[in-house]
């Protein structure tokens, strides 16, 4: 099997793995949500069909598209200059492909795209306000707040434009899109799909938090100092 075969391959087994996190962590119910992953060296990606249970999800059943989000299911040149074939299911590619498409094109170093509708997360999104830094987590997760971006109608890249212009000047893997639900990117799918948990474990905090009185702030250089140590130093 040639090397981008086998990239797919492997690509298509991770983002389904990683579908069963969203569920594991209750950040969805039904078919809701989405994860998808970059083809490492290749102008491709992985996304989960639209609408299938996420009990029915099994990799082969995982769309490859282009960067558009037109399902491809060949190569003339892989990186050794040979064709590479494969099957794509007969099933539409997630509604937000597009969507994670476009931060795929915009974000170069960006390698996963995850979306929820995960409660306390949307909650926020509804409200279309974002989430105070007010927790260390926080700081070393997100570096800051977690912001929202703009209401987005689902289906075109309108909600990729919105994800990318707002996370652009942001430390925060994590963004609320505007009565929708949080959008989590990062260096792989398993990063993206980690900023979704730790957006909700937030969400939930704070707004806790904020039944009780006012959170107390921390001080911008301290939350710089946070995400410095846990971006370079923490678990290496
Ligand atoms: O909110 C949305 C659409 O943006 C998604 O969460 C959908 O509910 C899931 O759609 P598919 O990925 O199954 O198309």
């Amino acid at each position: 099997m040639s090397a981008l075969l086998e990239t797919i391959d492997r690509v298509r087994r991770d983002v389904c793995a990683l579908h069963a996190e969203l569920t594991r962590y209750e950040l969805v119910v039904w078919t809701a949500g989405n994860v998808s992953a970059r083809v490492p060296g290749y102008d491709l990606m992985v996304i989960k069909p639209s609408g299938v249970s996420y009990d029915d999800l099994t990799p082969d059943l995982m769309v490859v598209t282009d960067l558009y989000g037109t399902p491809v299911s060949s190569l003339s040149a892989d990186a050794d200059g040979a064709a590479a074939e494969w099957e794509n299911p007969a099933l539409s590619p997630s509604s937000d492909t597009a969507a994670h498409a476009y931060v795929y094109r915009h974000m170069p170093d960006v390698g996963g795209v995850v979306h929820t509708h995960s409660t306390y997360a949307t909650a926020w999104a509804a409200r279309g306000e974002a989430i105070p830094c007010v927790l260390t987590m926080m700081g070393d997760e997100f570096g800051g707040t977690i912001p929202v971006g703009p209401f987005a109608l689902i289906g075109d890249d309108s909600i990729g434009r919105g994800i990318v212009e707002t996370l652009q000047e942001s430390h925060s893997p994590a963004v609320l899109m505007q009565n929708h639900g949080p959008f989590t990117i990062g260096k792989d799918a398993r990063s993206a799909v980690k900023a979704a948990v730790m957006c909700e474990e937030v969400a939930r905090t704070v707004h806790i938090s904020r039944q009780l009185g006012e959170p107390l702030p921390i001080d911008p250089a301290l939350i710089e100092s946070l995400y410095d140590r846990y971006q370079n130093v923490y678990g290496r």
